[in-house]
């Protein structure tokens, strides 16, 4: 009989004697005596993220350590207990020996102290992990996740596939009752600090009742002077991926230094807010407290959520600093001339920001400082609907091992994605870091803009491809934030729905539009920036009768934009919105410049046309009473610089 090691394989010795060919006995053998030793080789000993590997710690590290799991189990801490899960680093799965438990009595002061079941338990920390890491716990642990045929990991959000704007709470307070803007218009729904903080103990406790969470550590911003630090806490893979991807990824040294976040979201996205809770009207609430430096997330999974939450903080915190948050994208020519895209959801920042040509900057989230512009995040979220490699190559080629991919249906054999399949949402995206994109400008910072374009779909058809603005021009459309997509997927709705969004971000700002409008037309006047109005909507027609424009229309207005050319070009003025228009634009059909030659009912135009000048006019009422800048003179003209009917 032959001997067995323990674990039941033919020892080596015996294998040896064994009469087999001579390829296989000079092959070399392991180095390993069981396969746990056989495993533990093929996981090579790395440098980061810090605190995985817990048996690498040298002495003087063990200090930063401490402190790291320390300030990691306070943001973990119940307020009301006076003690928390013990905190352990790494898998729950892959526990080692050597791993560390650290108890951290609670240290605030608490209504009511008394110890808890879950102090009894482990709470596993994955910190910082890796894209592949992640990878594997999505896959082990988490329904619907898949690696896709292009590599990307393939998520489902749940039952919510996009935001939940009316379930986003901002806590009021004696900091935040004057400085936010509150009231019609505003997305700044009030709650009390109570009931945070039912919200945040339940967010807190669903947290420390599982075996294990992930802890994101990143920053926000790549101007180094205005950096911020954040900390996620989630309960899934797919949310850890998707903000590695969507914040700055600190260097190994940075997170070293990390120390105490700036800002914490606990995104317990999968447990509910209980309805009986004051203030709550669905099982969905996305509670800011600026106050605490904190956000709750409850009864929603769609990541997108906590980079725009994160992004309402910056419409709060950059303005303090005399910092213009903007939502849009940007891009940088070979000349260093910048341009920034504003627009609502749909309407092209993510496309046409993404341009071959240029340096990208940014896709959604950016800082107008008096140094210039930066990005707030560190990758790129882009829709999925409809992709095509040839229409969209940069986005196409970004979707490769490290995105996530929301919402996308799959073959289930070859798991090859079809991007025109809406079967989950019509809001299929995907999040990848900024250097998935071959030109991206890192550090992700630029000079001062050349050019601020705005961008409308326009789905009744009527707003031009494009017009040149003047400076009250510019501010009366980005204060008026319009856009018009279709009404939906529903069959029988013919009619667009205009959307008016302040800012081009209503969604997103905490202060009344006028303070942004104000810094935004104090900046572009400074550096002698021109305001552009781009419809990326329809032509020749409204929704149902016209067409969306080209694409590559759009990209070669956008080109002629750029390059200077379209400022020198030959210009009419529109009636009513009175719109300064090119006669030509290189590659583009010089009849579709002016939508009226593009349809053929021309009463029909006129009367589309009133009526959307209608909706701006009345949309624009609720500004009419703030004064925009230092006197009253912008106000007037920006007034002014609307329809005339
Ligand atoms: N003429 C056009 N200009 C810009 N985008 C267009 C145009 N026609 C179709 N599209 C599509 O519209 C969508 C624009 O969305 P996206 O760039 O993600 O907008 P945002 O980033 O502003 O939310 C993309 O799916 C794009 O392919
Ligand atoms: C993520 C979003 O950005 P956008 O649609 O502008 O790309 C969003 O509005 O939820
Ligand atoms: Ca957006
Ligand atoms: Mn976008």
């Amino acid at each position: 009989m032959i001997p067995t090691t323990p674990s039941g394989s033919v020892a080596m010795e015996n294998v040896k004697q064994s009469n087999i060919c001579e390829n296989e006995r000079s092959a070399p053998t392991v180095k390993a005596n069981t396969i746990d030793e056989l495993h533990s080789l093929q996981r090579k000993k790395g440098v980061t993220p810090t605190g995985s590997q817990l048996d690498l710690f040298t002495l003087s590290d063990d200090q930063r350590q401490k402190q790291q799991l320390q300030s990691i189990s306070a943001s973990l801490a119940s307020l009301t207990r006076e003690t928390g899960p013990k905190v352990v680093k790494g898998d729950p799965a892959t526990r080692l020996e050597t791993q560390r438990v650290t108890h951290v009595p609670h240290q605030r002061v608490t209504p009511t102290i008394a110890v808890s079941d879950s102090a009894l338990k482990f709470t596993h920390l994955l910190y910082n992990l890796s894209p592949a890491e992640l990878y594997e716990q999505a896959i082990k642990y988490e329904k619907g996740s898949f690696i896709s045929s292009n590599g990307a990991l393939a998520t489902l959000s749940g039952a919510k596939t996009g935001r939940c704007p009316r379930d986003k709470r901002v806590v009021k307070d004696a900091l935040t009752e004057n400085d936010l803007w509150w009231g019609k218009g505003s997305p700044n729904i009030e709650m009390d600090e109570h009931s945070f903080m039912v919200n945040r103990e339940r967010a807190v406790d669903y947290l420390n009742s599982l075996d294990k969470v992930f802890v994101n550590d990143q920053f926000l911003n790549w101007d180094p002077e205005n950096r911020i630090k954040v900390r996620i806490v989630s309960a899934r893979a797919y949310h850890s991926l998707f903000m590695h991807n969507m914040c700055i990824r600190p260097t190994p040294k940075e997170l070293e230094n990390f120390g105490t976040p700036d800002f914490t979201i606990y995104n317990a996205g999968q447990f509910p807010c209980n309805r009986y809770t004051h203030y709550m009207t669905s099982s969905t609430s996305i509670d800011l407290n600026l106050a605490r430096k904190e956000m709750v997330i409850l009864g929603t999974q769609y990541a997108g959520e906590m980079k725009k939450g994160l992004f309402s903080v910056m419409h709060y915190l950059m303005p303090k600093r005399k910092i213009l948050s903007l939502h849009s994208g940007c891009n940088m020519g070979k000349d260093g001339d910048v341009a920034l895209f504003f627009g609502l959801s749909g309407t092209g920042k993510t496309t046409l920001s993404t341009d071959h040509n240029r340096y990208l900057i940014g896709d959604d989230e950016h800082c107008w400082s008096e140094t210039g512009v930066s990005n707030i995040e560190g990758g790129c979220y882009a829709k999925c609907i409809d992709l095509s490699r040839e229409r969209e190559p940069d986005i196409w080629n970004a979707i490769k091992f490290g995105t996530v991919l929301e919402n996308v249906v799959f073959d289930e054999h070859f798991r090859e994605v079809d991007y025109a399949d809406k079967s989950v949402t019509e809001n299929t995206r995907a999040a990848y870091p900024i250097e998935y994109i071959p030109n991206a400008k890192l550090p992700c910072v630029g000079p001062h803009p050349k050019n601020v374009i705005l961008l409308a779909c326009d789905a009744f058809g009527v707003l031009p491809p494009v017009s040149k603005l003047s400076l009250s021009q510019t501010m009366y459309h980005f204060i008026s934030g319009y856009t018009a997509l279709v009404a939906g997927t529903e069959e029988g709705i013919k009619e667009p729905q205009a959307t008016f969004s302040a800012c081009f971000g209503a969604a997103f700002i905490m202060l009344h539009p006028t303070q942004y409008a104000a810094m935004l037309a104090e900046k572009m006047q400074n550096h002698g920036a021109t305001g552009w109005l781009v419809n990326t909507g329809w032509s020749g027609g409204s929704y149902g009768c016209g067409n969306r424009i080209k694409l590559s229309y759009t990209r070669k207005i956008i080109d002629a934009i750029h390059s200077g050319s379209l400022l020198n070009a030959e210009y009419k003025k529109t009636e009513i919105f009175g719109f300064e228009i090119p006669t030509e634009v290189e590659g583009v059909p010089s009849e579709i410049l002016d939508p009226e030659n593009t349809w053929s009912d021309k009463k029909a135009y006129k009367e589309t046309l009133l009526k959307l000048a209608g909706l701006f006019k009345k949309n624009f009422e609720t500004f009419t009473d703030y004064q925009i800048g230092e006197d009253s003179k912008l106000t007037e003209d920006i007034l002014a610089a609307g329809p005339i009917f």
